[in-house]
């Protein structure tokens, strides 16, 4: 079902394709109970015509953001009515993503250029459902990026009805850079997002980009509504035990890592009795002693052994007993 209480947007986990799939979504949850998770783009052709169950989550896992990628609105709305029969609490369109796999498929930071299309989607997906339609984008791509390119994106996109947007702080260069090289050449430009703040104060906006501590999130979160964090909470993910308390005013005590993984035991004994590998999970869980001196042994013994065929929860064990805490 979807989430009956509001949804708090203080803190997010971005969608990242091939990361945040749903072993790391619930990995995530059990260090943060008020995060919003996104799930990994998936396009409206592959929930439409694929094979498989590209909507599976755990219950665990709510609140929880479905990304859409996708410009033919006849279809977005068909795959948002799923996500919301399905207990999705909030769908997301990508207007960030540069991928040329995406361009060809006319969407993801392409679609930045075309804001009455991005427009006629959110309205399509807003006519079908009830949870938020939001989008996520970025300041800019190519040679269009003045601010005026930005709130042009914005004012088109939310006289349909979408009061929420998360803004990757820097530009897409649609050609000639990798996705990977979008995410770390073209700069930050922070004062953008502050400033599209303070024009559209009735906007929910939240910043991305660059994020990778509790204190930048906090100085963030003067000027804007809401942080994604994207990598760092994945490369990082013991940095979730701080958000519920140091960002979203719960009163939670701070879990250990040790309460982490036994929390997570259950979890990886029922994957691997359905027939479930296990270094399927144990991938999004290596970072989990990131900055501890013994995190080099747990990412080590996790590596060599965890995709051994056969590889069962004593491998988790045995990679937590050579860690020095
Ligand atoms: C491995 C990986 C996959 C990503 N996949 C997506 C995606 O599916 N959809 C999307 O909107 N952004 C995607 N992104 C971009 C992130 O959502 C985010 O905007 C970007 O990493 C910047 O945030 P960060 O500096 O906190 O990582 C991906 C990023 C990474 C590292």
């Amino acid at each position: 079902m979807n989430s009956a209480k509001i949804i708090d947007r203080t803190f997010s986990i971005a969608p990242m394709l091939d990361w945040t799939d749903r072993h790391y979504r619930y990995f995530a949850r059990i260090m943060s109970k008020q995060a919003l998770l996104y799930t990994e783009m998936v396009t409206t052709g592959a929930i439409l015509h694929g094979k498989g169950d590209y909507l599976a989550y755990n219950e665990e896992e709510h609140p929880l953001a479905l990304q859409l990628g996708g410009s033919n609105s006849v279809e977005l709305a068909k795959c948002a009515k799923i996500a919301s029969d399905r207990g999705y609490d909030e769908i997301n369109l990508n207007v960030g993503c540069p991928s040329d796999r995406v361009q060809n498929g006319r969407f993801g930071a392409c679609l930045m250029a075309e804001p009455e299309l991005v427009a006629e989607c959110v309205d399509a997906m807003k006519q079908v459902v009830d949870i938020p339609v939001t989008v996520k984008t970025r300041i800019g791509i190519d040679d269009f990026d003045s601010y005026e390119f930005l709130t042009q994106f914005i004012d088109i996109v939310q006289a349909k009805g979408c009061t929420d947007f998360t803004i990757h702080a820097r530009k897409a260069w649609l050609n000639g850079l990798s996705p990977k090289e979008n995410r770390e050449i073209p700069p930050l430009d922070y004062e953008r997002v502050y400033l599209l703040k303070k024009d559209y104060p009735h906007l929910h906006l939240s910043l991305n980009g660059g994020i990778n501590s509790i204190e930048q999130m906090k100085s963030h979160l003067e000027h804007v509504d809401g942080v994604m964090v994207g990598r760092e909470a994945y490369n990082n993910p013991f940095i979730l035990s701080q958000v519920d308390s140091q960002l979203c005013g719960i009163d939670a005590s701070v879990m250990t890592r040790a309460e982490v993984i036994e929390q997570m035991m259950p979890y990886i004994e029922r994957h691997l009795k359905q027939g479930g590998r296990l270094n399927h999970i144990t991938r999004h869980i290596i970072g989990l002693f990131q900055g501890l001196p013994g995190s080099r042994n747990w990412r080590r013994y996790l590596s060599e052994n965890a995709h051994k065929q056969g590889a069962g929860i004593e491998v988790i064990k045995t990679a937590f007993s050579k860690v020095e805490l």
